[in-house]
């Protein structure tokens, strides 16, 4: 009997671990799925509906071969399994279904200025899908990333050569910079309220500035980035554009933001980025402040399994595409002091983001 019992045991794990290997290998389909239903414009056309939508009224909106009418159903049903969309039957005694937005999706409408639409077509791409495919590869030679392995140049001067991709990453940028800005704006007033100048630096076309231009009047903001990014963008009173390389000198202000720039950069790479800060900062002869808002890998006790695994997803893009890592406390605290800045605060209130301010030495 006991053994009876141990070989059913052992066959239920097996099972139970060939499915996990399959949801592994299938994975791919999520994303794929995702890029079909934005592709068809499904999150706009129910938006846009007004009230929740009966799926016979979705396939005749949708542009589609009739012979596939059949397929929205289960292209629907994964999407509601995954979170995108809830549903409903029309009616106790009605059998047909009618779908609604969730706040997942709400994120996909067009419209919407933080929309995550930009980010699915620029990393389902094939410039970005490619790189994991020579991922193994890379690990065997000595290029700089498995990016550079694949296109023979690094992410950034793949985008100075190819202006879709670069428009389309820094839309993508631009509407993550849209919800981070007004959460720090409203959460953070403190952080930059005593300063007369702000250069945010690989501040992509500016969304954070702007926002800071507004909030902060009395503030001088600079958005610095490399030539191909702010090239031809118009600022405003307290808003300007400078085109130059973080890696040479950054302009002299009382502070500076760093948003999702070093966990692009591998220590080394960040040591001098940081450094570089200190004496666009000491040229002002004041105390300064460096804001970084970047991930930090062990931050919160309550992390649960999902922001754990996006956390790690964003650790593997950065090794992939650029030479960089998300961070744990500790690698921060390292970085920090090797850049010779005295003291820092972290402030984890960005969901996945944390705020980590660091403080320039006493004059
Ligand atoms: C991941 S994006 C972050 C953009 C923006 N801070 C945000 O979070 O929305 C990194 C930015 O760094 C800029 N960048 C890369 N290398 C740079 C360099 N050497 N000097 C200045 N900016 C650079 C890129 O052009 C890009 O806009
Ligand atoms: O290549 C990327 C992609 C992202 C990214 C993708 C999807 C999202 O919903 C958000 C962000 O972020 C990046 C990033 O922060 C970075 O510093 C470099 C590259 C990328």
């Amino acid at each position: 009997m006991e053994s009876q019992n141990n070989e059913e045991n052992v066959a239920s794990n097996l099972l139970k671990a060939q499915s996990h290997v399959w949801n592994h290998i299938f994975n791919f389909i999520n994303s794929m799925s995702l890029k079909c239903v934005v592709d068809l414009g499904i999150p706009d056309i129910i938006h846009n509906h007004g009230k929740p939508m009966p799926i016979s009224k979705l396939i005749s909106s949708l542009p589609i071969h009739p012979s596939k009418k059949p397929c929205i159903h289960r292209l629907m049903r994964i999407m509601t399994h995954s979170g995108f969309f809830s549903q409903q039957n029309i009616a106790a005694n009605e059998p047909e279904i009618e779908y609604m937005l969730t706040d997942a999706s709400r994120l996909l409408l067009k419209d919407n200025p933080m929309s995550v639409t930009p980010f699915v077509y620029a990393m389902l791409d094939p410039v970005m899908m490619n790189p994991w495919h020579q991922f193994s590869m890379w690990l065997k030679n000595d290029d700089t990333t498995s990016f550079e392995t694949t296109h023979g140049m690094l992410l950034w001067e793949y985008a100075a050569c190819d202006s879709k991709f670069n428009n389309l990453f820094n839309e993508s940028m631009a509407n993550d910079a849209q919800l981070v800005s007004n959460l720090l704006v409203e959460k953070c007033k403190g952080v930059f309220n005593e300063f007369e100048s702000l250069v945010d630096v690989g501040g992509g076309t500016g969304t954070m500035a702007k926002t800071f231009a507004k909030s902060f009047p009395q503030m001088e903001c600079i958005v610095f980035d490399l030539p191909h990014v702010v090239d031809g963008l118009q600022g405003s009173e307290n808003l300007s554009y400078v085109g130059g390389d973080m890696f040479k000198e950054i302009p002299p202000t009382d502070a500076i933001l760093l948003k999702w720039i070093l966990h692009d950069w591998n220590d080394e790479e960040c040591v001098k980025i940081l450094k570089n800060c200190k004496d666009a900062i000491s040229k002002k002869g004041k105390e300064g402040k460096v804001v970084i808002i970047d991930m930090v890998l062990d931050c919160e006790k309550g992390d649960n399994n999902e922001s754990v695994e996006t956390k790690l997803f964003f650790d593997m893009l950065m090794m992939v595409t650029l030479t960089g890592k998300e961070r744990t406390k500790k690698e921060w605290v390292k970085l920090i002091s090797s850049a010779g800045f005295c003291d820092y605060k972290i402030t984890p209130i960005l969901g996945l983001r944390a705020v980590i301010e660091i403080y320039t030495p006493k004059i």
